[in-house]
């Protein structure tokens, strides 16, 4: 690991570009971007759907791997580190803030808050922490298991558990985007005061103008290229540049990144113009072209993702918006978030400007104004639309992520053996299994959102209840307390005999923080196993283990968009899906696992109706 001295920014991208698929599905998600992330400073991301802003975000946090260019984080070269350096600095270095917050149900919100630590083996200076749980209000709430708290509560022990140990960033997707207006208040103000009185560095991914109003800058993407900036930003600034950036002339290509020095907005327009469409596919110049279907970093392309999405297609950024469908252009008569804000300039409700995918619902209910403001007039807060509400084609794009609190319906675990997958994203018995699937990338049952840690949104459609045969095949013997909790209730039907079943991941979420230190090492118990998965989603990895970067669902007919051209390697062709998770043949620990289970499985715990939090895979098993 090339380490220098901790100094400079927390967090560094020097000329990074992130490509995703080939060929035809060849999608540039950042293009030549370079930013400094102060430290002790709150940066805020935004821009419009599809611009790369949580491409960025898990490129900067080790998340995903990069096409080209090089990513810092605390003096730490991310790029070319191992899975081993990548486990250690996501575990030590790195705070993770998530929209789903991403607790162990079945542990007390003291449990949860410890969780990173105790799975280091680190203990909490009690200082410190108790500096942490007066800041997050949490004094009187420790003793309460997430199921007990209120969503303003949980996030706040999700904050908590990421400031606890003191990380050199911590990277937040999202993080009111599952909360009420106030609760989002609570959450921004404290972050922010984390920053300002405690000197830790935040980097935040939103979509919310008020939201990034807390931040000490803000970055502005668009078409993967770092467009503007605005330094101690007010809500109607941030409005008025992505107004400007959503409505800037669409060149016959892509933007361009800003070199990393720069300070203040680029041209008026919000977007530098480019001479044209830089090269691609390994050219000069350009990012390496990506042949196999999965990326060095662990990225896999995406066979739905559009043409017309890709840089240098004169409609790319147009088509971004339109694709979007109404709710993500300017032209919506939804309360904004600023129509009542305080500031002189704030635009009225005859024209209200929009980002992104805008509520068409009634306006949400007020919110305490910016901590610039903090007794000021309320403001609406924009409200995330219904699933009812969206653009149909909007829809299963948006649909990952979830609207409301991301609990398990009842009776949603797992379908039962002989049952096709349903719901919005399921695939028709039968029908070839969407590329994007990986094995430990399935979305857990009654997860709407399969958001793992920083992956918030990117559940492609097929990653929902979807795992098939060969994917609980892969799990090594002895290995059955590490294998992705989701991956339980994904089995194809007539698989649920080859998944860890239901009890143990009741069992698992039982784990306490000792028995989740236990759960470090390779033979993890399952408990361990889970508790392992509840660390990476909590930011925290053991062992050799990565989170695998999921993205989100660019779901179409696959009548619409046929792969053309060559046929490519990767997971975009059903056949080789199949021939991926079949490659591994079953093993005897795996064609019994529920032996394995009683082996390994805590004895007198029973399943519990948390159990469903615990299937959320998140663990993408690697080595
Ligand atoms: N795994 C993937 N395979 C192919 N394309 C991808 C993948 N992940 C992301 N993309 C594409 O990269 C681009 C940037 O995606 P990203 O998720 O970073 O955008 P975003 O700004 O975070 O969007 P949103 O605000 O909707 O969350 C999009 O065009 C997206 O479709």
């Amino acid at each position: 690991m090339t380490t220098t001295a901790v100094t400079g920014p927390a967090a560094r991208a020097v000329q990074v570009w992130k490509v995703y698929g080939a060929g035809e599905t060849e999608v540039v998600a950042l293009r030549d971007v370079s930013v400094d992330l102060e430290r002790g400073k709150f940066t805020a991301i935004m821009g419009p759907s599809g611009s790369g802003k949580s491409t960025l975000m898990h490129c900067l946090a080790g998340l995903d791997s990069v096409s080209r260019g090089e990513v810092y984080v605390g003096g730490t070269k991310v790029t070319g580190l191992g899975d081993a350096g990548l486990t250690r600095l996501r575990r030590d270095k790195i705070g993770f803030i998530f929209q789903q917050f991403n607790l162990l149900p079945t542990l007390t919100a003291e449990e949860n808050i410890l969780l990173p630590l105790s799975i280091a083996g680190r203990k909490p200076d009690p200082e410190w922490y108790r500096t942490v749980i007066d800041t997050v209000r949490l004094g009187d709430r420790l003793g309460h298991r997430p199921s007990q708290l209120s969503g303003g509560q949980q996030q706040r022990v999700a904050c908590a558990r990421a400031l606890v140990a003191r990380p050199d960033v911590i990277f937040a997707d999202e993080p009111t985007g599952n909360l009420d207006s106030r609760s989002g208040a609570d959450v921004l103000g404290f972050l922010s005061e984390s920053v300002r009185t405690h000197g830790q560095t935040i980097v935040m991914v939103t979509h919310d103008p008020v939201a990034a109003s807390y931040a000490d800058r803000v970055l502005f993407l668009a078409d993967g290229a770092v467009v503007a900036e605005i330094l101690e930003p007010t809500a109607d600034a941030v409005l008025d540049r992505m107004r400007t950036i959503d409505e800037g002339p669409r060149g016959p290509g892509p933007a361009v990144g800003l070199p990393h020095e720069s300070r203040g907005t680029t041209d008026p327009t919000g977007r530098t113009p480019h001479p044209g469409p830089p090269p691609v596919g390994g050219g000069p110049g350009g990012p390496p072209r990506m042949e196999g279907g999965t990326e060095p970093g662990g990225g896999t392309r995406d066979p739905s993702a559009r043409v017309s999405d890709r840089p240098g297609s004169a409609q790319g950024f147009r088509l971004f918006a339109a694709d979007n469908g109404p709710t993500a252009t300017l032209t919506s008569t939804a309360p904004s978030t600023l129509t009542a804000a305080p500031q002189p300039t704030a635009p009225t409700q005859a024209t209200p400007p929009t980002v992104g995918p805008v509520p068409q619902g009634p306006p949400a209910e007020p919110v305490p104004r910016t901590r610039r403001d903090p007794d000021g007039p309320t403001t609406p807060r924009r409200r995330r639309p219904a699933e009812s509400e969206q653009d149909p084609a909007e829809r299963p794009r948006r649909g990952t992520r979830a609207v409301g609190r991301a609990k398990p319906e009842p009776g949603s675990a797992a379908p039962a053996p002989g049952t096709a997958p349903s719901g919005p994203n399921a695939r028709p018995a039968g029908a070839p299994e969407p590329s994007r699937t990986r094995p430990t990338d399935a979305a857990p049952p009654g997860q709407t959102s399969a958001e793992p840690p920083g992956q918030a949104g990117h559940a492609p459609p097929s990653q929902t209840g979807q795992a098939t045969p060969g994917q609980t095949g892969q799990a090594p013997p002895g290995q059955t307390g590490q294998a992705a909790p989701g991956q339980t209730d994904q089995a194809a039907p007539g698989q649920t005999g080859q998944a860890a079943p239901p009890g143990q991941i009741a069992q698992v979420g039982q784990a306490t923080p000792g028995q989740a230190v236990q759960g470090t090492t390779a033979q993890a118990s399952v408990a361990g196993g889970d508790a392992e998965a509840a660390g990476v989603r909590a930011g925290i990895e053991v062992g050799e283990r990565r989170t695998t970067t999921r993205r989100k669902a660019v779901q179409r007919p696959a009548a619409t968009h046929p792969p053309k051209g060559r046929p490519t390697k990767g997971p975009s062709q059903p056949e080789q899906s199949a021939a991926e998770t079949t490659d591994a043949p079953p093993e005897p620990g795996n064609v019994k696992p529920r032996k394995a289970a009683k082996r390994t499985a805590p004895r007198k715990t029973k399943p519990t109706a948390d159990a469903g939090d615990d299937t959320e895979s998140i663990v993408d098993e690697h080595s």
